[in-house]
């Protein structure tokens, strides 16, 4: 059966490439530049989803510091432009953009990691090609939560949003999806933290990227349906 969507947005972190560990030594390396404590990879993953800024607030504040972030920023970005190649990418991933890729569906990247590391990211995982649209968290006046870089890679692409499918991980991409009123795929094995998978009105939840072939989507186009 032909693939249900024209276009298909994909969040990165947590979706496309797993990249927490890499994500959680830059922020180890800054809170160490400035004499504080360092976390666990967990305990950082779930501080990740808002964009950098806002990964390295709540790191800092959670260290005590009450520093002022414009000056942190500067060397947070450098060393995370020094780990942001080595996010690997999810079982499956690749074969499963280079098969919706032969379909003629269009595909896209909508992250909140600054878009100067992304296609450096999307190129040494042998993804990049696959792509006719990236956004990144400074690229428009508004990321997500926000579905504006959702409804400007579909006009980009010139697809409606009733053919526009969104992959993600978290409550950005949900609020995102929703807010532009798309639907949208959830991977179970991302950085989400309370989000209720089953309860947030996905068309699927999927655990192996490959799995997103398969899905079938509701009937009734997302406008008529109740929102949960
Ligand atoms: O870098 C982040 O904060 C999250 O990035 P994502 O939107 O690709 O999950
Ligand atoms: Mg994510």
């Amino acid at each position: 059966m032909a693939f249900p969507y024209s276009l298909v947005i994909f969040d990165l972190d947590g979706t496309l490439v797993d990249s927490a560990a890499d994500i959680a030594e830059s922020v180890n390396r800054t809170l160490r530049d400035w004499n504080l404590p360092t976390y666990d990879t967990p305990r950082i993953t779930g501080w990740i989803g808002e964009g950098s800024r806002k990964l390295i607030t709540s790191a800092f504040r959670h260290a005590g510091s009450d520093a002022d972030i414009d000056e942190v920023m500067p060397g947070f970005l450098e060393h995370y432009a020094e780990t942001a190649l080595d996010g690997i990418a999810y079982e499956g991933v690749v074969d499963t953009l280079a098969a919706l890729h032969a379909e003629g569906v269009k595909l896209a990247v909508c992250t909140n990691k600054n878009e100067e590391f992304v296609r450096p990211l999307l190129e040494a995982r042998g993804m990049l090609h696959y792509f006719d649209g990236i956004v990144g968290a400074n690229t428009l006046p508004e990321r997500k939560p926000s579905g504006v870089p959702l409804r400007y890679l579909a006009t980009q692409a010139r697809v409606d949003i009733d053919r526009t499918l969104v992959v993600g991980d978290s409550e950005s991409d949900v609020l995102a999806a929703r807010d532009a009123g798309m639907d949208f795929v959830l991977v179970s094995y991302g950085y989400r933290k309370s989000l209720d998978l089953h309860a947030a009105g996905a068309v699927a939840v999927i655990d192996r990227m490959p799995d997103l072939l398969g899905i079938t989507p509701p009937d009734m186009p997302r406008r008529y349906r109740s929102m949960p």
